[in-house]
């Protein structure tokens, strides 16, 4: 599903990955850790279509994507949550998750203007639909009309998540997402993305969080990977305990 080769990439004289190789299966949940600087949000734009691997391939869904652009990876079914959450801070919640629909044709734009308004209060009744559910999932229905720059980061994030699972993501990279959440709402983000149908990469300092809700790891240290197991066998690593975990 993710199939990741020989990957390499450089900033000048910087090895921020050298030759990388991974594969996620479908429906497979595969953690990235390692300590900072270990090129994990570098792979993260690889994967995503933001940065030009210097050496080797990315595959999508059987699709070699390697030069592909970030939108064509989105129409893929490619969703991502950033480090710090990207999210329009002067529109409501409800319209931030409803913005993800918008441009994926889902019964908005001009699509939209070409129907009847039948129809097109149909698509919209069920985009608000699809939005609300997301919401739910989220534990942010309560706060669909305020402001998004008007949340706690903790909930921004959430509402981050909401967008990337309102259309039922096929793939979905999630950079640090229980930075700033506390343990209730980390504990809610792990049970949002264990009930998708979706193949998830996820970059997390919170060892816990990654050994709990990760299927897989994949350990990168210095630009390359140490070590690739289950979590168990992450855990007794020799290499990854001098590495990382300590
Ligand atoms: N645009 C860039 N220009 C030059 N060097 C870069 C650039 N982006 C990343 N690097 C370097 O590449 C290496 C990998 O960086 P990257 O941000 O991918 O690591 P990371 O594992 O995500 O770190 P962190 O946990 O701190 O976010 C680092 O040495 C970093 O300084």
């Amino acid at each position: 599903m993710i199939d990741i080769t020989g990957v390499s990439v450089r900033f000048g004289g910087v090895h921020a990955l050298t030759d990388v190789s991974f594969a996620v299966a479908e429906g497979q949940t595969c953690g990235v850790i390692g300590p900072n600087g270990a090129g994990k949000t570098t792979l993260f734009d690889v994967v995503t279509g933001l940065r030009r691997p210097t050496a080797g391939s990315v595959r999508l869904r059987d699709a070699d994507v390697t030069s592909a652009s970030a939108v064509r990876r989105a129409r893929l079914g490619v969703r991502r949550t950033f480090q710090r959450p990207q999210v329009f801070g002067r529109l409501t919640v409800m319209d931030n998750v409803l913005s993800a629909l918008e441009w994926h044709g889902g019964g908005g734009g001009l699509a939209a203007d070409l129907v009847g308004w039948r129809s097109r209060r149909r698509l919209e009744a069920r985009r608000r639909e699809r939005a609300t559910d997301a919401l739910d999932r989220c534990g942010i229905a309560d706060l669909r009309d305020a402001y998004a720059a008007d949340l706690p980061i903790g909930r921004r994030r959430m509402v981050e998540l909401a967008r990337a699972i309102v259309d039922a993501p096929s793939v979905l990279l999630l950079d640090e997402p229980t930075s700033g959440l506390d343990a209730d709402q980390a504990g809610l983000f792990a049970s949002v993305i264990r009930g998708l149908d979706a193949t998830i990469l996820l970059v997390e300092h919170d060892v816990g969080f990654v050994m709990d809700a990760c299927e897989r790891i994949v350990v990168l240290d210095l630009g390359k990977v140490i070590a690739d197991a289950v979590p168990a066998e992450i855990r007794e690593d020799p290499a990854v305990r001098a590495a990382y975990l300590g």
